[in-house]
């Protein structure tokens, strides 16, 4: 049988077989190895495995992870140099963002995009409240928007509130699965709540599972939307942190700045301020927007203060 972790707590797993769309507590068999990866869950939310029926109705011993297509990793805050699988086998990566109450900052969607490109993962925006928005934010929302649809990220305005909008987001979900991640307070909860259908009974069910007084919110979880269509919502995850980049890989998860990296005089220019530096030369005659430069240098910066 074969089935979809749909939840990972570090010693048990929630899984959804493949084959008939029942539940099934696990462990695993064995030793699981995450090949060249210093992550401490062997397992995460979007593997797919294989496993053996045990014991009870709903249990099950893990057998074997299929090679994952992707995943995104998260450091740990309290124990350095611990970071885990946050989830796995990815179509699309949302970040929802909020230009009023509260504001979601550049740097913040910068860092979340630059881990998607370094995972390789496919990033949308979702600017939700617009029904909050006068006719100033409006305006400001879709200079921001063009900024990003420029670089090759799509952008959608909506409001989880009214639903206006909601029509296209889902839309983009059918047969895809999708990680929806956020800051708090930004609508994330109650733009899952309008996207999966009997939220409240799937969280219900999966909770059901749960040892007692060990159910936290704060392991990612999978939901179908409908049979095919995966939604990943993340709890508690304030940021997709990037794990262990190089000064001179920054620059590669800027899309826009990837074409000009070999056009810089030197070959390890990190174009701050060496001379004949084509990304600075594009920053001065605004191909590369000031935001994302700052953003660029503030990266930059995060990888000094590591060392
Ligand atoms: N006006 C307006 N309010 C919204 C919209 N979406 C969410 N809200 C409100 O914003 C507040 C935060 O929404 P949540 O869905 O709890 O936000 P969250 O991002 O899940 O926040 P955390 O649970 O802290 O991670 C709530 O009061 C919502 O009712 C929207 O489209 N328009
Ligand atoms: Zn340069």
């Amino acid at each position: 049988m074969t089935g979809i972790v749909i939840k990972s707590t570090g010693s048990w797993y929630l899984v959804r077989s493949l084959q008939g769309g029942q539940l099934y507590k696990c462990r695993l068999r064995g030793k699981f190895k995450n090949k060249g990866l210093k992550v401490s869950n062997p397992l995460a939310v979007g593997d797919e495995v294989t496993m053996e029926l045990e014991g009870g109705e709903h249990q099950a011993v893990i057998t074997e992870i299929k090679p994952r297509r992707n995943y995104i990793i998260r450091k740990s805050t309290h124990k350095a140099h611990h970071a885990h699988i946050v989830a796995s086998n990815l179509d699309v990566a949302y970040l929802v963002v909020t230009l009023v109450s509260p504001r979601t900052s550049f740097g913040f969607i910068d860092r979340f995009l630059v881990t998607a490109e370094a995972y390789q993962i496919p990033a949308t925006l979702l600017f939700n409240k617009i029904d909050l928005y006068d006719e100033e934010a409006l305006a400001y929302m879709n200079q921001v928007m063009g900024l990003y649809e420029r670089i090759g990220y799509p952008c959608l305005p909506l409001s989880a509130q009214t639903g206006e909008g909601l029509p296209e987001v889902q839309k983009l979900l059918t047969g895809k699965t999708s990680l929806f991640t956020g800051h708090s307070g930004v609508g994330k909860s109650t733009l899952v709540n309008a996207l999966v259908p009997d939220l409240a009974i799937k969280t219900q069910e999966i909770s059901s599972f749960s040892d007692k007084g060990v159910h936290t919110t704060t392991f990612a979880e999978m939901f179908e939307v409908e049979p095919g269509t995966y939604l990943i919502d993340t709890p508690g995850i304030k940021e997709l942190g990037v794990v262990e980049m190089k000064k001179e890989e920054i620059g590669h998860y800027f899309p826009e700045m990837r074409a000009l990296l070999n056009k810089c005089r030197f070959n390890n220019c990190i174009h701050i301020n060496e001379p004949g530096c084509a990304v600075q030369e594009a920053v001065k005659k605004g191909k590369i927007a000031l935001p994302r430069y700052e953003s660029y240098l503030s990266l930059l910066q995060d990888e000094d203060s590591h060392r």
